[in-house]
């Protein structure tokens, strides 16, 4: 047996030591790195911004080359409300738990994947051809229910092997999960906060607000305003002849028609009872005629079924304002449209009369 060189030995021994000591720094930036990525998940302010963290900024933080954030939307809540808020990179929508059952199984834990280890499932996180070679999968978990997922990929087929710890990992699914929930009951709240909840428009408070940011545009601007008021015709008497329940579905489907005839820009709300305005930015007389006519057409001609499953007929009447020119409040908008409504009712109803009072064009 030969005697080992003790100062070989040393030398073998700093440079474990030094080994160590390197692991440990290395663990402590990680540890650093999840640290203040936790922070700021339980600190956002908005959907945007907590989309941006998962998906932006921990790819460039954590150096790698693909994330993806999936979430569970099976009443399409999430795919109405996201298009409208400015995203770099968009989360996956998912109306079912298919794709999560063939990313996760049974198994509802952090997955490591890559080559060897069912290197198949990278296809289904990240999409056919990908470049990614090893990932980690976190499943978002609130309250047991597998609500998304959120994966990290890299091309480096060692990043994560079946091997590693995933410590860091499970504790970050499961803020990311809480911080998910917690912005969609936000989002959720602040829709509710500005949405009249049995016709779906905007209600009397958010037009309140907006009109004023539309108005001020607009005379910055200087392009045309177009106000209309929406009334539906003897609504007492519908109430009365067929039920409050009938009467609420006939304002629910006006409001639908409603909507479904404005551009995106316009603005549509339920000002009162039965009564609803319209603002249309950027409209001259005659194009706001036109919307006022199609909408009273529409409503003319629809069966409105009611929830015993009959069907039955109503009109609205329309008062129609522009902006005035120097106008110095918004307040003197609504009133002009207000009184052109008066107008059509006095005149026989079913009609879209204008504030100028040139334009009158009655039902026939
Ligand atoms: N079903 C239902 N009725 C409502 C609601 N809000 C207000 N109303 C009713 O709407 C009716 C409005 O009646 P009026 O203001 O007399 O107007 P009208 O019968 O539509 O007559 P004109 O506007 O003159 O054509 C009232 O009977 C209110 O009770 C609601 O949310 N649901």
């Amino acid at each position: 047996m030969t005697a080992v060189d003790p100062q070989i030995q040393v030398q073998e021994l700093r440079r474990q030591l030094q080994s160590l000591l390197d692991a440990a720094k290395a663990n402590e930036r990680k540890l650093d790195r999840f640290d203040a990525l936790e922070r700021r998940l339980v600190a956002v302010g908005s959907m945007e911004e907590l989309v941006n963290l998962l998906l932006v900024e921990c790819r460039a933080d954590f150096n790698l080359d693909a994330a993806e954030l999936w979430l569970l939307d099976p009443d399409g809540e999430l795919r109405r409300a996201l298009p409208s808020l400015p995203m770099t990179k968009a989360p996956l929508l998912l109306e079912g738990h298919g794709p999560l059952k063939d990313v996760f199984g049974a198994v509802r834990t952090t997955r490591l994947v890559g080559p060897g280890n069912h290197e198949a499932v990278l296809a289904k996180a990240f999409g056919d051809g990908t470049p990614v070679r090893s990932a980690a999968l976190l499943p978002l978990i609130r309250q047991g229910l597998l609500i998304g997922s959120l994966h990290f990929g890299s091309r480096d087929a060692e990043r994560y092997d079946a091997g590693s710890g995933t410590k860091f990992l499970d504790r970050l699914s499961a803020i990311a999960a809480i911080a998910i929930e917690s912005m969609l009951n936000r989002e959720r709240l602040r829709r509710a906060g500005m949405t009249d909840g049995l016709t779906g428009v905007h209600n009397r408070r958010y037009f309140d607000h907006r009109s004023l940011i539309e108005f001020s545009q607009a005379v910055r601007h200087r392009y045309p305003l177009a106000c209309l008021f929406l009334d539906i015709d003897h609504f007492k008497a519908i109430n009365d002849r067929h039920g409050h329940p009938a009467g609420d579905e006939v304002l629910r489907q006006v409001g639908g028609l409603i909507q479904r005839s404005l551009r995106t820009g316009d603005l549509a709300a339920r000002y009162g009872g039965e009564e609803f305005v319209v603002l249309l930015p950027r409209t001259d007389h005659a194009g706001a005629r036109e919307v006022a006519e199609r909408i009273r057409l529409m409503v003319q001609d629809a069966p409105f079924v009611t929830p015993e499953g009959g069907t039955l007929s109503a009109t609205l009447s329309a008062g129609l304002a522009m902006l005035p020119a120097g106008a110095a409040s918004f307040a003197e908008l609504l009133n002009a449209a207000d009184r052109a409504l008066y107008e059509a009712k006095r005149a026989g109803r079913n009609r879209t009369v204008s504030g100028d009072a040139e334009v009158n064009t009655a039902a026939s």
